[in-house]
């Protein structure tokens, strides 16, 4: 066990609890630990943070790069969650496993630490759908509040041609940078973009994320390890006594009173769900279980859509049909290549070749050197439909004609359908402009490309299993159920083609494997793009959304949860519409802004 594990605001055992907490948190992930955090700067408050997950020393947790997994032994299989999925018929019935954290620093400690901010444009459709405050003025704040910039070595800026600006960060506690290393291949697919004449900001992280640039990760310059939620948020702050982090433990359900107001929260030792006990917060009860396990939580306390409550035997406390709808999440397409005419090393040699593996690891362990300190990729293009699109107008005109509830799952209340026609509207017009990101392709050098889709129109759910409530959620993506979503993913693989053209690529020589050169017709690209998509980059959100409730919203803008008393939500779930971005950097923003809505309200009161 760590020595860090056995500070003293670590707790175990139930024995070893207060009576009651000014505020139980639950959930000690990327959001939870932010919240945690900052309520307890003030020492007369004092916090609970129930979390399922144990801490997580495993070098799969600390160390960049996800292939590293493979080579460093162990994975992290047993900080995760890993879910089932529904099979999805938009991708031939193929399901996913779906992984969350399931540590201190929930999925802060296993994603793929790309770390970067959405669009000015993203952040304003927030606004936009009733939300004073929540627009890109509003949030920019808290982006540098939680994040420090350090710069990459001077040997490294000066090869890669790396910028940034440093108006983007403050001071804040996770750590953003730029590896030393990329594959020899890197500079062959940067200049291969910039042939199609894509530019891009100096700084994608003031609100320009628009075009070709470089992506920062979250890590730590100098020792190269994973900055994340434990690191940043829990470790400096785990000696303050009026902050107890009780692992090892599940929330269960939120109990009501008669007037739906907080009267405690029923956890149990992960491992001996017959031991219950009740937790109770005298300010407020706080959910930051991530998007998928907080409305499933919400869902299991009785607050949710009535007739899935029912399906599941579980009495309606409040009726919120928005509670695990308006799921969202980022697909991807694929465009596999080869290069005949590669350079060694590249990405797949650390993937097969073990002795090349053995020398970068050693390379790490000495130095902090070498391709084991690059994360995923440090590089992407965001796009807007405009040029990713052969035809955007008739694109944008197929949108405009969609009734909203079309495509929806059916049976929906109203109020949800109500909702979607509203970011449908807001969608419309960032489809339409050029500073709004649809289209993502991160790359690190490699040949094959994904087509990340940035702005869904298609909507999931996550429910709980009438048959087996207390068991894991159900979870439906409803990848490409609206036709627009597979429509544009064959546009946007069409578009990656043109890379393969480019003169920059033409000395490694690519071929492509899928669709094949030969496949150009739409009937043989849509089967390409339903065989491989995924349905996932991991960023579930929107289950929880914070919209009026009779758009189908689950939050006020104030985080509190519609029809209770003493209840609100801080993670992933309450983005109403997905930003074009990773989460992780934007999960850090609302929480922090969502620290200071609660202290301001406190001192109200
Ligand atoms: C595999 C993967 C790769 C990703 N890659 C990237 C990336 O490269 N860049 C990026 O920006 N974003 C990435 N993301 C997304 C990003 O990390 C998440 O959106 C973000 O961390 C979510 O924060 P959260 O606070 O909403 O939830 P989480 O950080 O998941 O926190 C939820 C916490 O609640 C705990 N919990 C859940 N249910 C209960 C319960 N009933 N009782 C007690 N505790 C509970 C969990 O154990 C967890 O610690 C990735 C995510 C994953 C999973």
């Amino acid at each position: 066990a760590s020595i860090l594990a056995s500070s003293a605001s670590v707790k175990r055992s139930v024995h070893e609890l207060r009576t009651s907490y000014d505020y139980v948190i639950i959930g000690g992930g990327t959001s939870g630990l932010v919240v945690a955090n900052r309520l307890t700067e003030d020492p007369s408050v004092n916090v609970l943070v129930v979390e399922y997950g144990y801490f997580g020393d495993d070098p799969c947790i600390w160390m960049p790069t996800s292939p590293v997994a493979r080579i460093t032994g162990p994975s992290c299989t047993r900080h995760r969650f890993v879910e089932p999925t529904v099979p999805q018929p938009g991708i031939n019935n193929a399901s996913t496993v779906y992984m969350l954290g399931a540590v201190v620093g929930g999925s802060s400690a296993i994603n793929g630490m790309v770390f970067d901010r959405g669009t000015k444009a993203d952040y304003d459709s927030w606004e936009e759908l009733g939300n004073p405050g929540w627009g890109w003025d509003g949030l920019f704040e808290y982006f540098k509040k939680s994040a420090t910039w350090t710069p990459p070595s001077r040997e490294a800026v000066e090869k890669y041609g790396y910028t940034w600006d440093e108006a983007a960060y403050g001071g804040g506690p996770i750590q953003a940078t730029l590896s030393n290393f990329q594959w020899p291949n890197f500079k062959f697919m940067w200049d291969a973009w910039d042939d199609l004449n894509i530019t891009g900001p100096k700084d994608h992280a003031l609100g320009q994320a628009v075009g070709l640039f470089w992506l920062p990760a979250s890590q730590h310059s100098k020792n190269q390890t994973r900055s994340y939620a434990r690191y940043g948020y829990y470790d400096p702050v785990r000696e303050r006594p009026n902050y107890h982090l009780f692992i090892g433990h599940k929330a269960e359900k939120i109990l009501l009173s008669s007037r739906s107001a907080v009267e405690g929260v029923v956890i149990y030792d992960r491992d001996k769900p017959d031991e219950k006990s009740v937790v109770k917060a005298k300010r407020e009860t706080i959910l930051a279980a991530g998007g998928a396990h907080t409305p499933q939580l919400l869902q299991l306390s009785g607050i949710g859509p009535k007739a899935i409550l029912e399906a599941a035997g579980i009495q309606t406390r409040v009726d919120l049909p928005g509670v695990g709808e308006n799921f969202q999440d980022h697909p991807q397409a694929k465009l596999i290549c080869n290069y005949t005419n590669d350079f060694w090393p590249n990405q797949g040699t650390l993937e097969t070749n073990q002795t090349f593996q053995a020398e970068a690891l050693a390379q790490y362990n000495t130095n902090k050197t070498g391709p084991l300190t690059l994360s995923m990729s440090n590089a992407v293009v965001f796009l807007p439909l405009n040029g990713t699109h052969s035809s955007p107008e008739s694109f944008l005109a197929k949108l405009a004609a969609q009734e909203p509830g079309a495509y929806l799952p059916p049976s929906l209340p109203s109020t949800v359908v109500a909702g979607y026609a509203a970011q449908k509207k807001v969608l419309a017009s960032l489809y339409a402009r050029n500073d709004a990101a649809i289209y993502e392709s991160p790359f690190n050098g490699a040949c094959s490309r994904t087509v990340i889709l940035q702005k869904p129109l298609s909507r999931g759910n996550i429910h709980i299993n009438g048959s087996n409530p207390y068991g894991p959620p159900i979870i439906d993506f409803r990848v490409y159920s609206n036709p627009l979503d597979v429509e544009y993913a064959i546009e946007g693989v069409k578009f990656t083609r043109k890379l393969l053209k480019t003169a920059s690529l033409a000395p490694l020589q690519p071929v492509e494997l899928g669709p094949g050169p030969n496949v150009t017709d739409t009937a043989g690209l849509e089967a390409h793009v339903r065989a491989t998509s995924g349905p996932t980059s991991f960023h579930v959100s929107g289950t929880a959304a914070m919209l009026p409730r009779e758009l189908g919203g689950v939050v006020a803008p104030d985080l509190r949860v519609y029809g209770t008393k003493g209840l609100s939500v801080v993670d992933a779930s309450i983005m109403p519409l997905i930003p074009s971005a990773h989460l992780s950097a934007t999960v850090y923003a609302v929480a922090e802004k969502a620290s200071d809505i609660i202290k301001k309200r406190a001192k109200r009161s």
